[in-house]
């Protein structure tokens, strides 16, 4: 399983620091908010080219922003690899993940908890990765949702069935624990955020959370 540590719960006065101490995760996970789409304020574009000459990592961007569209030049720009929006900001979906490829990065759609897998299906074709967020996104440090293992399943089942090829991504709430449920439910990517960052050695936190997921394959 691959691991996006993300840098929501890093110390934000050191974030090149920080990111060095995850160096043996595939991905960074970058989450923007701007304080409408959710409550929450982070970091925008300007963060993602500070932070690129830092790091050799997927820097995976999840958008939590109205109207995404118009950062995606500025994002592409500054060095993002990978680009999730999220279909409650997205009225015109195909659009938007078709402007994401055409720009040269990755597409990924993200839905929330509440929001139904059959309602993406129409754009599954399109994209490089799907996120099922485990959380209301906006915070990190949340409880993981398990009502969301089902639809994990409903979208592993869906991307067999239709001979499709996407990463399966969970966000929130994602320990040594929950990262089982999430791969045997049909995750291929966690990120995690205080489970990480909020220890003394994030390091020897990445190095759990493999030891979780591989714990699954070995049952
Ligand atoms: O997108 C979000 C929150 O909206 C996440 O990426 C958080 O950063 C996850 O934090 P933890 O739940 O792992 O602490
Ligand atoms: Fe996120």
């Amino acid at each position: 399983m691959k691991l996006a540590p993300s840098i929501l719960s890093a110390d934000f006065a050191a974030l090149a620091d920080d990111i060095k101490k995850v160096a043996s995760a595939e991905y960074i996970h970058i989450d923007i908010m701007d304080g409408h789409f959710v409550n929450n304020l982070t970091f925008g574009v300007n963060v993602v080219k500070a932070l690129r000459p830092h790091s050799d990592q997927i820097f995976d961007c999840h958008l939590m922003v109205d109207n995404p569209e118009s950062m995606l030049v500025d994002l592409q720009k500054a060095g993002a690899d990978l680009v999730g929006v999220h279909y409650e900001a997205c009225p015109h979906l195909h659009r938007t993940l078709t402007m994401i490829k055409q720009l040269g990065m990755k597409a990924e759609v993200v839905i929330n908890p509440a929001t139904p897998v059959s309602v993406i299906e129409p754009v599954l074709g399109l994209v490089d990765q799907v996120l099922i967020m485990t959380v209301d996104p906006g915070f990190g440090g949340q409880a993981f949702l398990e009502e969301t293992l089902a639809k994990i399943n409903q979208l592993a089942i869906y991307k067999q069935a239709h001979g499709l090829d996407f990463e399966i991504e969970v966000d929130g709430g994602i320990n040594d624990q929950t990262i089982k449920l999430a791969k045997k439910a049909g995750a291929t990517v966690a990120v995690a955020g205080s489970y990480v960052f909020g220890a003394e050695n994030p390091g020897a936190r990445l190095q759990a959370l493999r030891e979780g997921a591989a714990q699954v394959e070995a049952d």
